[in-house]
Parts: C-alpha cells; structure tokens; sequence
C-alpha cells in the first residue's frame, strides 16, 4: 500500500473540519477510533477493477447507449441479511430488468442498492413519540430502532457489523448472479407467472409475449451461451458516514489511485451534497463512479459547481446525476438543468429517483408514496429528455422483493387502510414486489413510445 497517495487524503479530523452534515455524535471517542482501526485492517468488499467496469457501462449510459437500473432498501438493515430477503431483492431486480432490457433495445446496467445502505440522513435529529423525544434513528450503521434512550445512542462496533453484513450479501449476490440463479430463461418465466397472477396482468401481456417470441427465436437460432446464465451487478449505497467510508478507501495497487471499495458506486445524499463540505471532498478523491443527488433547490450553477468539482477531467461514466424533484415539480425544474450541463460539455448520466420528492405522510401516520406521482415522475422525467434530445438514462428506485404494504396504488390498489398490514420499511417507503414489476412494465411502455 503506498503511504504516500493514503497521506494525500485528509484525515477524519480534516474531513470534520470542513463541515459535514447528517453526522452521528459518538459518546466516546476511543471506542469509536477502535472500530476504525478494525475496519482499516479488513479487506476490500470490492476490487477496484470491477469499480472501472461499472465506470465504462455507466459511459455508456451518459451516452445514451445503455440504461441503469438501480434499487433497493431504503435503509438495509442488519436483522433483514438473510438468503431470503437478498434473493428476493435480486430477483425482482433482475426481472424488472429484463422488461427494461428489451423495450430499451441498449444494455440494462443493474446496481444494488444494497451491501452498504444502512445510514440514513433525517429531516430531524430527535423523533417523539406520545410525548417522549429521543434522538432520531439513522440507520443500522448508526443506532437502533428501538425507540429507547439506550438504543438511540451511536454504537461504533454497528460499523463493524455493517461491514461484515455487507460482505455477506454481497458473497451471497455474487453467488447468484453467476452461479445460474439469474439465467435469463428462468428470470423470464416468473415474468410469466407475474403477469399471469398479477391483478392488471392483461395489461401486459403483449410486451411479455413479445419477450417471449424473442427468447424462442434466441433458442431456435442456437443463442445458448453463458452469457445468458450469469449478470453483472454492482452495489451502492449513499456515502454517508465518514468514518466507514474513510476508513474503507484505500490505494489500488494497480494504479495508485484512491477507490472506495465499500461498493462500487456511491453517492453523495440531497442533504450532504454541499459543495465545501466534507462529502463531496471525500468523493472528490476517489476514482469509483460516483452520484450526486439532486433535488428541486438546485440550481444549474450548482450542478456545473458540482460537476467541476468531482469530475474535473470530464472523464464520461465518473458522474450520475440523480434527479429527486417529485412529481409536481419535475416538468418545470429538470430542464433548466439539464440545459445547462448539456451545454456546457459536461458528461454526466442521467438518473430519476422518483421516490424521494413524492413522500407524504398518510392519515393513518405511515410515511408513504403514491404509486401513480412516482410513475408520473417518470413520465417527466422522458418528456424533460425527450424535448431536450437528451437521454433518459435510468431509474433509481427504493424497493424490495417481498409483499409489503408501504407504497399506495398499484394494480393491487392498496389504501391507506391497507398500509398496516405489513408495512416493515425503518425508514421510507418501498415498492413491494408487484409494484416494482408492474413499475418495469409501465416504464417499458415508456421507453418504447416516448
Ligand atoms: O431516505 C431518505 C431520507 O433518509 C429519508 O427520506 C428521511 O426521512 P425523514 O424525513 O423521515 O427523516
Ligand atoms: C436519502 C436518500 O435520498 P435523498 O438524499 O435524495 O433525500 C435516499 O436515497 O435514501
Ligand atoms: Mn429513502
């Protein structure tokens, strides 16, 4: 490991310095560097290798030549690392991608946002509750659930545990996606049964029967190569607490240079995107492709600022951008932006986070999302591009493969009445797993006619 390029790097304490929102106050410093002399001495989740390669598909998508699909969890949690919970999350991914990959006629590039999603930034550092206020949940990474004094206090040794969940999905999501699980036959025939049990499923039966000519075609030309049992899949998640973060940056001894190798891609939260603040300095320095969220505030001078900033060789594939307007907000504050950075040169990928500018909270108390403002969002977000003769490059969703009851609409039409059934998300709300494919349909549509 060369000292010289790891000395480049600010320290924890500089990082601080420079102001960095959304922070855990730890109660006792010793126990906290403990932990991270614990993780600098674990290996690396990821290679940096793999981090270019995701670098190169992400280029093609600013390049309008492939399309990104990235999703999962809010807030992953430590209880939920199980066979199941991945496999469920992996498999609804990999269908909704395939749907994507064939209305889009391009490359389907499919991020987790998993293996590292357990920090959340909050609207508010205390939550109360029938009169009693204690500081606010941030996430497994950070504190407990529970809403007690004790759980509610930062725990460094979570970091660790973070750590060692995140090798585990990430073991178990490597073993399926090229050990067979994701044969692309096998993710089209629960297409099928999806569209044959879902409650619109008449609505899309002609797209999975075109797939379906497609694939039988494929097979009657002889296309049965590897290639179609296995998928490359990256992780993500928001890099959030420096000190997990800073400690899991290290020198590729390939080239010298600094990756983050807690996942492949990361990216930089609406609330920490501040331009001399200790987030974006962070990510500034490392060579993994990276996000930005970009919420309705933003202004074109800020995302060029940004832009500048983390990708200052304009080197194609290095930036997303992740717009997060909300629905009623997206027709009118995308194009100004886009506008601008198109204008500019500046080589970014386009995403739409439609989830996080669309959260209300329901009269029944649960936070939830509409699933029609978050399908709206979509459909402002391909006019926006498609007005602009830019691309719309992908999606970024919050969801999981199981029926939970958090998101309202959809085919099945769940009500507020209907939210307490199983709504299970510690933090925002997800698409279950009817939504989600129904979602990949519907945005195929789009694709396809837009
Ligand atoms: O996931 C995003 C944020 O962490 C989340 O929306 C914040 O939720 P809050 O407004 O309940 O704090
Ligand atoms: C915190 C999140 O979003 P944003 O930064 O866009 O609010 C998130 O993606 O969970
Ligand atoms: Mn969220």
């Amino acid at each position: 490991m060369s000292d010289t390029t790891l000395s480049s790097l600010p320290t924890l304490a500089e990082l601080h310095a420079m102001g960095a929102a959304q922070q855990p106050t730890y109660p006792d410093p010793a126990v906290l560097a403990s932990a991270v002399d614990t993780l600098r001495s674990r290996p690396p989740l990821v290679f940096a290798g793999e981090c270019d390669d995701l670098k190169t598909k992400l280029a093609a998508v600013a390049r309008g030549e492939a399309f990104l699909l990235q999703g999962g969890d809010c807030a992953e949690t430590l209880a939920e690392v199980s066979a199941d919970n991945v496999r469920a999350k992996l498999r609804v991914l990999l269908q909704m991608s395939v749907v994507l990959t064939y209305a889009a006629s391009v490359p389907v590039v499919k991020l987790g946002r998993l293996a590292g999603q357990f920090a959340k930034p909050r609207s508010s550092d205390f939550e109360t509750r029938e009169g009693v206020t204690l500081p606010a949940y941030r996430g497994d990474a950070v504190n407990g659930y529970d809403f007690t004094e004790a759980s509610r206090i930062p725990d460094p040794q979570r970091l660790v545990d973070v750590y060692n969940a995140s090798a585990a999905t990430l073991n178990l999501v490597r073993a399926f996606t090229t050990g067979g699980y994701a044969d692309l036959r096998q993710v089209h025939s629960w297409n099928t049964d999806f569209v044959k049990g879902a409650p619109l499923g008449a609505r899309y039966e002609a797209l999975a029967g075109e797939i379906d000519r497609a694939m039988t075609f494929m097979h009657a030309i002889g296309v049965d190569s590897d290639e179609l049992r296995r998928v490359d899949f990256h992780s993500s998640h928001e890099a959030l607490v420096l000190e997990y973060e800073h400690a899991l940056t290290r020198v590729d001894s390939r080239t010298n240079d600094l990756y983050d190798v807690s996942g492949h891609f990361l990216w930089i939260g609406e609330r920490t995107r501040q331009l001399d603040g200790a987030h974006v300095d962070l990510l500034s320095r490392i060579k993994n492709p990276i996000g930005v969220k970009l919420g309705p505030s933003t202004t074109p001078d800020d995302a060029l600022a940004l832009a500048a900033k983390l990708n200052p060789t304009n080197e194609p594939g290095r930036l997303t951008f992740i717009t997060r307007f909300g629905a009623g907000k997206i027709r009118e504050g995308l194009p100004a932006l886009v506008d601008k950075v198109t204008a500019e040169g500046v080589s970014v990928a386009w995403v739409c986070d439609p989830m996080h500018g669309n959260g209300f909270t329901a009269p029944s108390g649960y936070k939830t999302r509409n699933f029609d403002d978050v399908l709206d969002e979509v459909q402002g977000f391909f006019d926006v591009h498609r007005s602009l003769g830019t691309w719309p490059g992908g999606l970024h969703i919050e969801l999981t493969g199981d029926n939970v009851t958090e998101c309202l609409g959809g085919g099945e039409e769940l009500s507020d009445a209907d939210l307490a059934t199983r709504y299970e998300s510690l933090c925002d709300p997800r698409l279950n797993r009817v939504q989600s494919l129904e979602m990949a349909f519907l945005v195929a549509d789009m694709l396809r006619h837009s």
